[in-house]
């Protein structure tokens, strides 16, 4: 049995139009449908034919639906909330895709009292957005994590559980807090310091901008795909999750610090020990199978 039958999505770029074409390849019984803020987005999803109904407002797509996902920068999170609140019918499910749960799972409860809230993060994406950059098989064999809070109806968490398996992805249930914290760690610093070394790159005044792009080979090429990640959504990610990067961003320093003293003395041995150590990091990522750069590569084309 279907876990839900009529899902809404709200929010159609990447993920929520790779969402709604994958529920349609697995789940194609499904009724569809959702809005966007941007008239020229909803024009793009009705010409790509991906969901059943694209409605003009967030409040008319989530009537009558037994699954609703928020799929807008988690900034937007509370504003659609308040905007849906009055449409929904008791026991609709409330879910969303955004990178930081804390902050989004006390908005939407703060905007929702009542609903069944749970809140879910695929971990897959790329660097591109809006509706043209999806496709259905983005979260095959990817991880989701849901972050339910302690007192979440464990019927609803199951559902949501299933849906996500439905569409290909493995599993996880974790405290959104401490989400927040590993993905601080493993996809917000990162994309911090790939912003910061394109624009430190750009900016040094002795290299010109012809030559970083003529002699961009290898780390610095992989940056600036990552550098190239939306600015609203990457803006809303470091403020909506202030204190886990702040704090991370500390950690790296104290180590680039400490790289920069053994440069500064010749400590040969230290920059040794620390490189094999990163290299054995690479090579578990590869043996777990989440060296996914291969993987979305076959996707490409497929
Ligand atoms: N891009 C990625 O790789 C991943 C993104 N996420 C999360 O998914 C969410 C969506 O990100 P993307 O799909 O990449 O962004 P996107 O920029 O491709 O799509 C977001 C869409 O939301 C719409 N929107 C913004 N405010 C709105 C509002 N108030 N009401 C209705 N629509 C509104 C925009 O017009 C846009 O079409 C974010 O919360 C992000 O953190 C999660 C996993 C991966
Ligand atoms: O493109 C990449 O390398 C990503 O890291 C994609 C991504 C971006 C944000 C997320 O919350 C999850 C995945």
């Amino acid at each position: 049995m279907l876990p839900f039958s009529r899902v809404a999505i709200l929010g159609l770029g990447l993920i929520g139009s790779s969402v709604a074409r994958a529920i349609r390849a697995a789940m194609p019984t499904v009724r569809l449908s959702g809005s966007d803020a941007d008239p020229a987005v909803r024009a793009r999803v009705i010409e790509l034919d991906i969901l059943d109904d694209v409605a003009d407002g967030a409040g008319a797509a989530v009537v009558d639906a037994d699954l609703v996902i928020l799929c807008v920068p988690v900034g937007a999170m509370a504003a659609v909330a308040a905007e849906i609140a009055p449409e929904l019918s008791p026991g609709t499910v409330i879910s969303d895709v955004g990178s930081v749960k804390g902050q989004v799972l006390a908005d939407l409860t703060a905007a929702l009292p009542g609903m069944a809230i749970i809140p879910a993060h695929p971990v897959a994406g790329t660097e591109n957005s809006g509706p043209d950059a999806g496709f259905a098989t983005l979260f095959r064999n990817r991880w989701c994590i849901i972050t339910p809070a302690n007192d979440a109806d464990p019927l609803a968490v199951e559902r949501v559980k299933s849906f996500w398996t439905a569409i290909g992805s493995n599993v996880e249930v974790m405290d959104a807090r401490h989400h927040d914290l590993v993905l601080a760690v493993t996809s917000h610093l990162p994309h911090l310091i790939a912003y910061t070394i394109v624009s430190t790159a750009s900016d040094l005044e002795d290299v010109t901008r012809s030559e970083v792009i003529k002699y961009s080979a290898g780390g610095f090429r992989d940056f600036t795909r990552i550098a190239a990640s939306d600015p609203t959504m990457w803006r809303d990610v470091f403020l909506s999750n202030k204190e886990a990067v702040l704090e991370t961003l500390q950690r790296f320093s104290e180590d680039l610090s400490a790289l920069q003293r053994a440069i500064r003395w010749n400590d040969g041995d230290a920059l040794h020990t620390l490189f094999t150590r990163s290299r054995a990091v690479r090579r578990a990522i590869i043996d777990a199978g989440q060296d996914t750069a291969a993987a979305d590569f076959g996707r490409e084309h497929e």
